[in-house]
């Protein structure tokens, strides 16, 4: 089953990770700056997370994958930097600690790493076109959030997201409902985090 069809199997659920008052609140410029505040600094914690994680895949990784997922790396490492210049315009502290959403999403990245490849390839895919398909619906974003809205969907970002699913597509098949789901709920967990913080 080409790894798309996870989308459609479970359109509802994938609705609440993709279009999440979050984002609307993005779009129309009623998110609280003390929300957006705390995703940033949360998700400059996710990130490092994630590039854990997916220096850990690389080394396991088939070779048909090492190319997307090397230049993945040197891309999330960059981004790391550009949290760091965000956090530092804003005054925030990202040495803040881990609200339960992001401890909780970087067990699910330490548990995958446990998880064949394929699976494993999957989760990957899952959370950057979560990020993709979100961000994108925030499309164009209320000017002050707007930067962050072009970040998540240059074509660049499409385009690797595009390179992962090839990638999971070519590693399967698999039955990859339970790690899609298990990211997909970890991914509206993360928006409720930063909506639900003061
Ligand atoms: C929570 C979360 N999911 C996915 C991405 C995309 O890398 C991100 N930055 N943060």
């Amino acid at each position: 089953m080409p790894v798309a069809e996870l989308l459609q199997r479970h359109a509802a659920v994938w609705r609440r990770a993709v279009c999440h008052p979050f984002l609307d609140a993005v779009r129309d410029g009623t998110l609280p700056a003390a929300a957006f505040d705390t995703w940033l600094v949360q998700d400059a914690r996710f990130v490092a997370d994630l590039l854990r994680f997916q220096a850990r895949l690389l080394a396991r990784a088939p070779r048909q994958a090492q190319s997307v997922l090397a230049g993945s790396v040197t891309a999330l490492v960059e981004e790391l930097g550009w949290f760091e210049q965000q956090a530092a315009a804003r005054s925030l502290d990202l040495a803040a600690p881990a609200l339960p959403a992001t401890a909780g999403y970087a067990e699910l990245l330490d548990r995958l790493d446990s998880v064949d490849v394929p699976n494993a390839l999957v989760a990957l895919w899952t959370i950057e076109r979560t990020y993709l398909d979100a961000w994108s619906g925030a499309r164009p974003g209320a000017p002050e959030y707007r930067e962050f809205v072009e970040h998540w969907t240059v074509p660049v970002f499409a385009e690797y997201v595009a390179g992962l699913e090839v990638a999971a597509d070519r590693a399967g098949p698999v039955d990859a409902d339970a790690v899609f789901l298990e990211v997909v709920a970890a991914e509206i967990a993360f928006w409720e985090m930063a909506v639900e913080a003061r």
